[in-house]
């Protein structure tokens, strides 16, 4: 992936929050609410390499074919059309995304892209929230505050069940439950970037919390590790 176009330039160290966790762990909702309440910029890293496997399916490879998926991943750039589109939302996106991403070669070529987004947030924003499954292990080592969202898989399933069918997307959730699972093997016993927690992360299992629980839980955390308090 080549280096996003110039935004402004931050001139102060980015403050980065890493949120890691597995499929459906809610880490996307909370990211997307830090950033929101703190004022900083949001990566979803899930989306490059869902991006990534839907253009190796479109061109009629096969996501585990290595020369395939890193080809698709040098190819991609910060302004491409693709990262858009509501495809990358489905299931078989995901998929996808998840054998590519044991490549080590696309893993490569997408670090740079999540680094200098990290280091040097669009918009001049103040600070930086990537999530994704490795941000706090290999993408940003040295995030000031790093969180490891997690749920029971048969909860993930619900959630993820709950949000198709809210989408008007048919599913058997057996299936769901299933692709959950073989989703969790395929990110946690690859042999580059695993997932799994930092060992400086703060671990949240949100089985039985709501999305407001949480959000309160990593806004003290954020809090304890930055001394930031959430915009008013
Ligand atoms: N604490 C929570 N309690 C109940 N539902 C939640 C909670 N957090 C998020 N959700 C819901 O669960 C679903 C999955 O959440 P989200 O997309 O944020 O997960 P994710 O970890 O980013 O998933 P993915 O890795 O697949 O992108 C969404 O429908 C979201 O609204
Ligand atoms: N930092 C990351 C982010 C994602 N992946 C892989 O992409 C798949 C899709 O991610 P979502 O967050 O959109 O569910 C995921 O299953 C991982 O295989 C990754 O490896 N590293």
């Amino acid at each position: 992936m080549t280096q996003p176009l110039s935004n402004q330039e931050t001139p102060a160290r980015a403050v980065v929050v890493a949120i890691d966790g597995p499929a459906a762990s809610g880490k996307g909702t909370l990211s997307q609410r830090i950033a929101d309440a703190f004022g900083f910029a949001h990566l979803d890293t899930g989306v490059l390499y869902r991006a990534v496997g839907v253009s190796v399916l479109r061109a009629g490879g096969d996501p585990a074919d290595n020369a395939a998926a890193a080809r698709a991943a040098y190819e991609l750039h910060p302004e491409h059309p693709i990262l858009q589109e509501v495809a990358l939302r489905t299931d078989e996106a995901a998929q996808a995304a998840s054998k590519v991403a044991a490549v080590p070669e696309v893993r490569a070529a997408l670090l740079d892209f999540q680094r200098r987004f990290a280091t040097h947030p669009p918009g001049g924003a103040p600070g930086a929230v990537l999530d994704g499954r490795d941000i706090g292990t290999v993408v940003c080592p040295d995030a000031q505050a790093k969180l490891f969202i997690t749920a029971s898989v048969e909860v993930r399933a619900e959630r993820r069940l709950k949000e198709l069918q809210r989408r008007g997307i048919p599913a058997i959730s057996s299936d769901v439950l299933e692709d959950m699972k073989a989703r969790d093997a395929r990110d946690s016993q690859r042999a580059v970037a695993p997932l799994r927690p930092a060992a400086d992360a703060f671990v949240l299992d949100t089985s039985a919390l709501d999305a407001d629980q949480v959000f309160s839980m990593a806004v003290a955390h954020i809090g304890s590790k930055t001394g930031l308090k959430p915009k008013a």
